[in-house]
């Protein structure tokens, strides 16, 4: 059965967009189409690496991985703007029963990501979604020295923001999207 993830993320120095391009790779290597979109900028000036995102998109997608960066232990506020629009789609529950998964960038081990994650999955319950993280079956989730967490993948970039992803933190995001693609297939072939 195939499905489409879509993997929407608000970047603004290109951790979070790394960390996007690794769950996307997890998709496809679930069997499943990634769509790879940005969250609309409050800022028009800000430069985006894929291309905004449409609410067709996301009313059409069968399943979502929502990446933010951590802003003051919380997601970016253009990231909960974004859900502020997306009243129409609540209504009409169409994102109900499909399921869904957030990441992040912190810029230090303990400034926040965690909290950040869990904060970041309260719209998606709100829309009905079902949540998912990272089973501790990866064994990388054992022993990251770095980010990579239960409730998401996660990354942690550094005091100057330009650290890359770490080993684990990279085949954590991939099984985060592989699992995505293979939860979407079984939610759907039941729906069917
Ligand atoms: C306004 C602002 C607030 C931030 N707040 C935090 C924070 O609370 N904790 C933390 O660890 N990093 C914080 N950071 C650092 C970013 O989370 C970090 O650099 C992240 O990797 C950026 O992701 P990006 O490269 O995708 O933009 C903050 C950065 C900015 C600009």
């Amino acid at each position: 059965m195939t499905t489409r993830i879509l993997v929407l993320y608000y970047s603004r120095h290109g951790a979070v967009a790394a960390l996007a391009d690794k769950i996307a790779i997890g998709v496809a290597q679930g069997g499943s189409e990634a769509i790879v979109r940005c969250i609309p900028p409050l800022d028009p000036d800000t430069a985006s690496r894929h291309a905004i995102v449409s609410q067709d998109e996301l009313r059409q997608c069968d399943g979502l991985a929502f990446g933010s960066p951590v802003r003051f232990g919380n997601m970016v506020a253009d990231a909960k703007a974004f859900w502020d629009t997306t009243t129409s789609i609540w209504l009409k529950g169409e994102l109900i029963d499909k399921p869904a998964g957030v990441f992040t960038s912190s810029g230090s081990m303990h400034g926040g990501n965690e909290a950040t994650l869990l904060s970041m999955s309260l719209p998606l319950l709100h829309h009905g979604m079902l949540l998912t993280g990272i089973p501790y079956s990866e064994p990388e989730l054992h022993q990251t020295q770095t980010g990579g967490t239960p409730y998401g993948p996660s990354h942690v970039s550094g005091h100057h923001g330009g650290s890359k992803l770490s080993v684990d933190e990279q085949r954590l995001a991939q099984a985060f999207g592989k699992r995505l693609a293979k939860l979407s297939q079984k939610l759907k072939s039941n729906r069917c």
